[in-house]
C-alpha cells in the first residue's frame, strides 16, 4: 500500500545529454510530467513522484543529503562524486566511456608513457585511481570543461575525458588511448528510504523493467508449411513457447513469437531459410514477465 500522502523525488538533469532520455522513460513508464519551460521542480498528475531538474553534478550530492530520494545520473558522475548513494539500476541510455586521450601523432605504447606527464581533466578522483592502481605518477590538471583543447594549447600532455563516437577527439587531432570507464546512466537511491517509498520505487523499477525489456525485444509473426512448421518452432525462443494457428488456407500455420534483439537478426535469417514466410517484425511497448 502506498501512503498516500507519499510522494518520491526524482533529480534529473535540467538540460543537457541526459534530460531527454530521462523524460522520455517516465513517459514510456506512463507517468505524465509537464516540464515548463526553466521550471526547477514538477510533479506526476498520475503517480506519486516530484522530479527536480538539476545539474548532472549535483545530483549525488541531493541523493545523500535526502532533498531528492532518487536521480538518473551517468556512473562517470557517481563514481567521480564518489558521495553515499547506492546504485540500483542501469537505465541504458548515455552511454559513454571515460577514456585517456593523446595527440594523435604521438607513438603511445601503454600506460607508462603517462609517467611525469601533465593530463587536463574533469574528472581527477577516476584519473587519480586509475594511475594509482597503474603504478603511474602524473601530474592531475582539474579543468570543468573544454576538456579536449588542453593538448593543443599547451595545457597538457593528454586529457582524460568523455568520449562516444570519438568525434570530438578527433576534431582535436586527439587519439584514445586507454579507456578507463565505460559508462552510462542509472537510477541511484538514497540509503534510508522509508517503507512508503520504498514502495512507489519498487513501483517505478517494475515499470522501467518492463519498458527496458521490451525494447530489447520484438515481436514476429510469421507464414509456415505444415512440414516445416517443427524445424521453425525449434528455432524460436518465445517467452513460453510460441503461438501456433492455422491459417485459413491448409497446410499453413501462423506462428507467433518473441525475438531478444541480441540474437534477431541470426534466427531471422534460419526461419527464412528453413521455409518461413511473410515475416512480420512488431515493437513491444511493454513486456512483463
Ligand atoms: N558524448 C556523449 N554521449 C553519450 N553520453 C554522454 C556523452 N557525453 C556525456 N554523456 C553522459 O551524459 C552526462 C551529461 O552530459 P552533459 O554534457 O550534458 O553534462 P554537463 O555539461 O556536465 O551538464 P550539466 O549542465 O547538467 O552539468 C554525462 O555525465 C555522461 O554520463
Ligand atoms: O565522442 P563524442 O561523440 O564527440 O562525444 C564526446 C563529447 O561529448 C561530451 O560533451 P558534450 O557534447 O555533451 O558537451 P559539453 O562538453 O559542453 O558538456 C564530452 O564531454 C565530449 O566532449
Ligand atoms: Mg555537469
Amino acid at each position: 500500500m502506498i501512503n498516500a500522502n507519499t510522494v518520491l523525488k526524482l533529480a534529473v538533469q535540467k538540460s543537457g545529454r541526459l534530460h531527454d532520455d530521462s523524460m522520455k522513460l517516465l513517459k514510456e513508464c506512463g507517468i505524465d510530467i509537464t516540464n515548463g519551460v526553466n521550471k526547477l521542480k514538477s510533479e506526476a498528475s498520475n503517480f506519486p513522484l516530484e522530479v527536480f531538474f538539476l545539474r548532472d553534478d549535483d545530483i549525488p550530492q541531493y541523493i545523500e543529503d535526502a532533498v531528492a530520494d532518487i536521480g538518473f545520473v551517468g556512473e562517470n558522475v557517481v563514481y567521480e562524486k564518489n558521495k553515499n548513494v547506492q546504485v540500483e539500476h542501469k537505465l541504458g541510455f548515455g552511454k559513454c566511456r571515460l577514456s585517456i586521450a593523446v595527440d594523435k601523432n604521438e607513438t603511445y605504447d601503454g600506460v607508462q608513457y603517462l609517467q611525469g606527464k601533465r593530463i587536463a581533466t574533469s574528472y581527477p578522483l577516476i584519473l587519480n585511481d586509475f594511475l594509482q592502481k597503474n603504478n603511474v605518477t602524473a601530474e592531475i590538471h582539474e579543468i570543468s570543461g573544454s576538456v579536449e583543447i588542453a593538448p593543443g594549447i599547451g595545457l597538457a600532455h593528454a586529457i582524460c575525458d568523455l568520449v562516444s563516437s570519438g568525434s570530438t577527439l578527433f576534431m582535436n587531432g586527439l587519439k584514445e588511448a586507454e579507456t578507463i570507464l565505460q559508462s552510462q546512466a542509472v537510477l541511484i537511491r538514497n540509503k534510508d528510504l522509508d517503507e512508503a517509498q520504498q514502495t512507489i520505487l519498487d513501483k517505478l523499477l517494475f515499470r522501467i523493467q518492463a519498458v527496458k525489456k521490451a525494447k530489447n525485444n520484438k515481436y514476429i509473426l510469421l507464414n509456415a508449411p505444415e512440414e516445416k512448421l517443427g524445424e521453425i518452432i525449434a528455432l524460436l525462443p518465445g517467452m513460453k513457447s510460441p503461438t501456433v494457428t492455422p491459417l485459413a488456407e491448409k497446410g499453413w500455420h501462423s506462428v507467433h513469437s518473441v525475438l531478444s534483439e541480441d540474437t534477431f537478426w541470426d534466427i531471422i535469417e534460419k526461419l527464412k531459410n528453413a521455409g518461413a514466410q511473410g515475416i512480420l517484425v512488431i515493437p513491444i511497448e511493454k513486456m512483463i514477465i
